[in-house]
């Protein structure tokens, strides 16, 4: 079998979607995209694609190290996150060729569900006590929300009162009946990430995620030294050697590499099981659409030490398209009680509305997160 075409799709709300073609007609897809960045990674998966067309599909390790290593310069969000979307498509393609989930190809299953959490409150998180009743109702008990809105390098008491009181507020309301991450989303500076870690000690949330940016990582077990709540990080690491790094120094107690920019299948396989050998928790990045969480499903199937799985059902970035729009058959993301079960269809399991795809791909918006800026001007991180 060879490789002979690959097609991008840029997509509402976000989305980049790739298809790749083969002589023998099985087709596989992939979720290669960075938000707000997408025509950068659909530049980079054409200008890879000469490594790809010709290739026999069959042999990813090759390909994937040929993508890595062949170009000299390599890592980055923009190379990997196309070398993502094109390994989550060759994985797919050899296991709709041998007829089997890609789960199985990869050691078979260690679980028979995986714990799904849902986003609430948005990006200035509000009317979160609706928000988790109405998913309650569906079956969720686990929820993440942003940490905190713009919070200065030094920050005054009343934003860090502000940040708290939102805890303080959901366990009042919901004591320990449900758990809930706040990701400080990188909005934080290391000095005042001291200061709002102690101050939310007596809310207990399940996690701190992105505490500090990812080029603070040397924080982590700083941070971690000081509070008992776990620490969370990895949707700005890109490969094994990013997070060989943070794994080394400690201070992670989960890792979250996302599928769609850190390597793909091949690659988290490996971090997940780097994880594992430091007793570090896997919860894979997924605020994107049904391929790359397909991607993040096989992997939780068959790594030990997953425990939830993010997924972007009413996430607040989901304007103009819903993650399971694009997917003909939506059962192919059995979700029960708040956990997702395994698809006993070939290769990633997903089967894509092509045709809507196409039409939708005509009204692509390039979508761009917000620019947040202080009040004295200066830029914020979002
Ligand atoms: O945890 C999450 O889902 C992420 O922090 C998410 O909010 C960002 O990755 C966003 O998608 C960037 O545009
Ligand atoms: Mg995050």
């Amino acid at each position: 079998m060879k490789v002979t075409k690959l097609t991008t799709y840029r997509l509402p709300p976000r989305w980049m979607f790739l298809k790749i073609e083969t002589d023998e007609g099985i087709v596989g897809w992939g979720e290669p995209v960075i938000e707000g960045r997408a025509r950068s990674v659909e530049a980079a998966v054409h200008e890879l694609s000469e490594y790809v067309i010709g290739q026999d599909p069959a042999r990813i390790n090759d390909i994937w190290q040929t993508l890595y290593r062949g170009g000299f310069y390599r890592g980055g969000p923009i190379l990997m996150s196309a070398i993502s979307g094109i390994d989550q498509a060759l994985w797919d393609i050899k296991g709709k060729a041998l007829g089997v989930p890609v789960y199985q190809l990869l050691g078979g299953l260690v679980r028979d569900k995986i714990k799904a959490y849902s986003w609430v409150g948005g990006d200035r998180p509000a009317e979160l006590i609706d928000g988790i009743n109405k998913l309650r109702s569906i079956g969720f008990d686990t929820f993440k929300l942003n940490g905190c809105e713009e919070m200065g390098i030094i920050e005054n008491a009343r934003q860090i009162d502000a940040a708290v009181a939102q805890a303080a507020l959901i366990r009042s309301e919901f004591g320990n009946e449900i758990e809930f991450g706040l990701d400080f989303h990188g909005r934080v500076s290391a000095p005042m990430a001291k200061v709002l870690i102690k101050e939310l000690e007596p809310y207990r949330p399940l996690f701190i995620e992105e505490p500090v940016l990812a080029e603070q990582a040397e924080y982590y077990p700083r941070l971690a030294a000081q509070t008992h709540i776990p620490i969370a990080a990895g949707e700005r690491m890109f490969s094994r050697f990013d997070f060989k790094r943070v794994l080394a120094d400690g201070g992670l107690a989960i890792v979250q590499p996302d599928l769609s920019h850190a390597g793909g299948i091949t690659e988290c396989f490996k971090i997940a099981s780097m994880a594992e050998s430091y007793d570090v928790a896997l919860a894979p990045h997924c605020p994107l659409g049904p391929i790359a969480l397909a991607a993040c499903l096989h992997i939780d199937f068959v790594s030990r030490n997953a425990v939830l799985q993010e997924q972007s059902m009413g996430i607040h970035y989901n304007q103009g398209a819903e993650l399971l729009d694009y997917v003909i058959n939506k059962d192919d993301f059995k979700m029960s009680d708040g956990y997702f079960y395994p698809s006993n269809k070939p290769g990633l399991g997903v089967d894509i509305n092509e045709e809507l795809v196409i039409e939708r791909s005509k009204m692509a918006p390039d979508w761009r997160n917000p620019l947040w800026r202080y009040p004295d001007g200066a830029i914020a991180e979002w």
